[in-house]
């Protein structure tokens, strides 16, 4: 068992403000301290203003340069550790929203290098496992969302979830024992780290579509990734199980602070309540003279039972930002840390027996146990044996027989049928070589005398008809699976073939994977552009509305041309472009050694060859012990070459994790570009709705005007940053004004303006316009739509206002025009 108490650390999230309220000091010997200092004329609200400094010990502070890969190498390699050897961990992230939470536990969306603790995590451990091939490990996966005080499956693949309570609900159970369970929280295996992986893009991306305005997930609830490991001996019946939370928790703003009303202030309640049973948890093992543990109070605490004074190794990073109006949040995120860390664990060793094992060889040792006192008390069974039990004698016989230690036992139990038919089978056996060998001495062995042994053995017809069948059936089959070599190597020719004529190196099929079941070829800088992942699982899963209409195609074009991830997904893309390519290169390279590794090889054996033949030869056995300078210069360049293709194997290696992850990387930005298109559409036909319900007319009411140029639609994405840094963000406004926005790319209904009233959209007409039309958009159309003053804009309003007209008109509908238009 070790005793420890939970680890605290604390880390600063990079701010760009750099007035210093804080202080580091990384070198006592007693710890880390982190000293905020708070100026008297600064201080308001909560901060006491009679105090000036603020310190908190922590076991290191890791300040805002401090890169993802030395938070892993601090904290999560540790407690990794301890997970391989079987204890279980807990890693959890505590601070207000926007402090790096979900940074620091998941990681940016944005560079490989920004890889959170659980993507390393999984990485590290999957290493570990191919490293130790003395065990046998086994890996399940789940991922719980804990959202006022309701537990959901993000690892849930059946269903279509765009809402939070699309999700399967997970409810807590308790045992007699006062053991907790999950109903309904999937377990996942995963054989390796890219599934793993897989598993954590599928719940992240589940979480992300839940996400609503009403549901920011990350902010508003809590969510507990768990890897649970097995690990075995081989042959053993003793197993252990531990598991590893990471577990990203909710912004620990107080209410007050929020600013919040209505159902949002009721959830942010529900946080802070949850949040507030955390804490009264933790209070009360603070307090050693509590005997009474609140854990039932909240899911989480429920959930947390074991890491929080429990089975567990514990550690808790918390999250600083360190801005001045954020000081009172940081200071008291500080002193939940110092309360954590009086908190006593018991860790203990997770040593089980395998039930299924144990049972099985008690069973075993039942039945020998039954043929052992049948034996001793005479009791001998009569039946004959059966058709299994003859060929397992038959197998024990042979492995006997073949087994070169001479101590080796026959144990076929103690029963005196079994005793006596080995006998007879070792008797049949030594008379049949015993015929062979005198068949041989005469000269007559030969291939084709096999049969006349055989026949000569004591073997019975039956026996003999049945092994000519076998001979016959074998045949058969040698043949069928020599055709079917020579087809899969016509098949792996025809590829290498194809392989060698496309452009980018990848196969045919894979190409076809990244176009769209249907529709139109992908164009530049649409969203097929976008690599999907090659491993596919979770894309496949989660593939959603991939038939735009045509004018929502094109919107949404636009909108990802101005989005703010554009540049990251293009930056990505290049990356994965390169990171490819060096891997092919790599890839030819080793191809190259491994020729070079084999035609070394083949000149080595050559040469001992020679040399052999030439102490024969001579007659002098001394030239072959003698050291010969080409043997050790083949030998020499043998080994450099293994070892340069051992490195470019691990190289390749780290290649192929960080391919794999630039793929997950840009399927999320896939999924969540995706995602804010929509929410953008949905917030421009709402809009669009109603200011058509209030003004009585289509958009293009009179009562509405064109808003001053528009940022990009990501200034609604950019809601977190501004959580934690409330600076006035642009909001994004109406339809009109977006229109706006897209005008001087929208070519086509310039055109259209040009084209005049009678042409339908698609068309483009090169003869000038009419002067009614161009009468009727400067008159008609002008007088009643407030228009901009830039020609090319003013031209597409009213272009878009016609076309809208003739549609309505061509379908038969109601003309929605103001009045003055009709
Ligand atoms: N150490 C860091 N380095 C660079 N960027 C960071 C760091 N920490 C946080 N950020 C950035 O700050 C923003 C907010 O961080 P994050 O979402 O992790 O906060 P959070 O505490 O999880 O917030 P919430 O409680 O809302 O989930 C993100 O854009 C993130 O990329």
């Amino acid at each position: 068992m070790v005793k420890q108490t939970i680890q605290i650390f604390s880390r600063i999230k990079p701010s760009k403000k750099t007035t210093a309220v804080y202080s580091v000091d990384n070198d006592e010997p007693t710890g880390a301290f982190l000293e905020f200092l708070v100026p008297r004329d600064q201080a308001e609200g909560f901060v006491n203003n009679k105090r000036e400094c603020y310190k908190f010990r922590f076991l290191k502070v890791f300040d805002q340069a401090v890169k993802q890969e030395e938070i892993f190498t601090h904290i999560a390699k540790p407690v990794a550790d301890s997970v391989l050897a079987g204890y279980n961990g807990t890693i959890f992230a505590y601070g207000q929203t926007g402090s790096g939470k979900t940074f620091t536990i998941t990681g940016g969306a944005e560079r490989y290098s920004d890889r959170g603790i659980i993507p390393r995590t999984l990485s590290y451990l999957f290493q570990r496992f191919s490293q130790d091939s003395s065990m046998i490990y086994t890996t399940h996966i789940s991922y719980l969302e804990i959202y006022n005080e309701m537990g959901y499956d993000l690892l849930d693949s059946r269903h279509e979830a765009s809402r939070l309570e699309d999700l399967p609900k997970v409810l807590i159970m308790e045992d007699p024992d006062q053991n907790i369970h999950l109903r309904n929280l999937s377990l996942q295996q995963s054989a390796n780290e890219e599934e793993a992986l897989n598993l954590l893009f599928l719940g992240d991306t589940n979480r992300m579509i839940a996400e609503t305005p009403m549901n920011q997930a990350s902010t508003r609830s809590h969510c507990i990734f768990t890897v649970h490991v097995c690990r075995r001996e081989p042959g053993s019946a003793t197993l252990r199980r531990s598991k590893l939370h990471l577990v990203d928790l909710a912004g620990s703003d107080r209410v007050s602070k929020t600013g919040l009303t209505g159902q949002l202030l009721t959830e942010a309640k529900y946080i802070n309540l949850s949040l507030h049973y955390l804490e009264q948890v933790i209070i009360a093992l603070s307090e050693k003279s509590r005997s009474h543990i609140p854990y039932r109070n909240s899911m989480l605490t429920s959930v947390l039972r074991d890491s929080l004074g429990g089975n567990c190794m514990t550690t808790m990073i918390a999250t600083i930002a360190v801005d001045k109006r954020n000081l009172d949040e940081s200071i008291s995120t500080c002193r939940f840390a110092q309360r954590v860390a009086l908190i006593k664990n018991e860790a203990m060793l997770n040593e089980e027996l395998d039930p299924a094992l144990l049972i099985a060889r008690l069973k075993r040792e039942i039945q020998s146990l039954k043929e052992e006192l049948a034996m001793l008390t005479g009791e001998q069974r009569d039946e004959q044996l059966t058709g299994e039990e003859i060929q397992r004698l038959e197998v024990l016989v042979k492995a006997f027989l073949e087994d070169p230690d001479p101590d080796v036992t026959l144990s076929m139990g103690p029963d005196m049928r079994k005793i006596q038919h080995c006998f007879s089978l070792l008797k049949i056996m030594i008379m049949g070589k015993q015929s062979a060998g005198n068949r041989h001495s005469d000269g007559e062995a030969s291939p084709g005398n096999t049969v006349a042994v055989i026949q000569n053995s004591p073997c019975s017809a039956a026996e003999m008809t049945k092994l000519k069948e076998m001979m016959t059936q074998r045949d058969n089959e040698i043949s069928i699976l020599v055709k079917m070599l020579k087809r899969e190597k016509k098949r792996f020719q025809d590829t290498g073939d194809q392989l060698a004529n496309t452009p980018n190196g990848q196969s045919p099929a894979s190409q076809s994977a990244l176009r769209p079941a249907a529709g139109p070829p992908s164009r530049e800088g649409s969203l097929d552009s976008i690599p999907a992942n090659h491993g596919g699982q979770a894309i496949q899963m989660k593939k959603r509305d991939p038939q735009l209409s045509m004018g929502k195609q094109e919107a949404f074009e636009t909108f990802m041309r101005d989005h703010e991830d554009r540049v990251t997904v293009e930056h990505n893309r290049e990356l994965l472009k390169q990171r490819s390519a060096e891997a092919r290169r790599i890839g030819e390279k080793l191809s190259e050694a491994k020729n070079r590794i084999n035609e070394l090889k083949k000149q080595l054996a050559l040469q001992r060859r020679q040399r052999a033949a030439l102490s024969v030869t001579e007659n002098c056995p001394e030239v072959e012990a003698e050291v010969d300078p080409v043997e050790e210069n083949l030998c020499k360049h043998i080994e450099q070459e293994k070892k340069f293709y051992k490195s470019s194997i691990g190289v390749l290696k780290a290649l192929r994790t960080e391919i794999e992850h630039l793929q997950l990387l840009l399927e999320r930005a896939k999924v969540k570009l995706q995602r804010d298109f929509h929410k953008w559409w949905g917030l421009e036909a709402s809009s669009v709705q109603e200011s058509e319900a209030t003004a009585g007319g289509p958009a293009g009411s009179p009562h509405r005007t064109l808003q001053p140029p528009l940022p990009s639609p990501p200034a609604l994405c950019s809601e977190r940053e501004s959580r934690a840094d409330p600076e006035p963000k642009p909001v994004f406004s109406t339809a009109v004004g977006d229109l706006r926005r897209f005008a001087p790319k929208r070519v086509p209904l310039a055109a259209a303006v040009e084209a005049g009233p009678e042409e339908t959209p698609g068309q483009r007409r090169t003869d000038p316009p009419s002067s009614e039309w161009r009468a009727l958009s400067t008159t008609k159309l002008s007088s009643s739509i407030p228009l901009t003053g830039d020609q090319q804009t003013d031209a597409d309003i009213l272009a878009f206002v016609q076309a809208r007209q003739n549609l309505l008109n061509r379908t038969g509908q109601e003309d929605l025009l103001p009045s003055s238009l009709a």
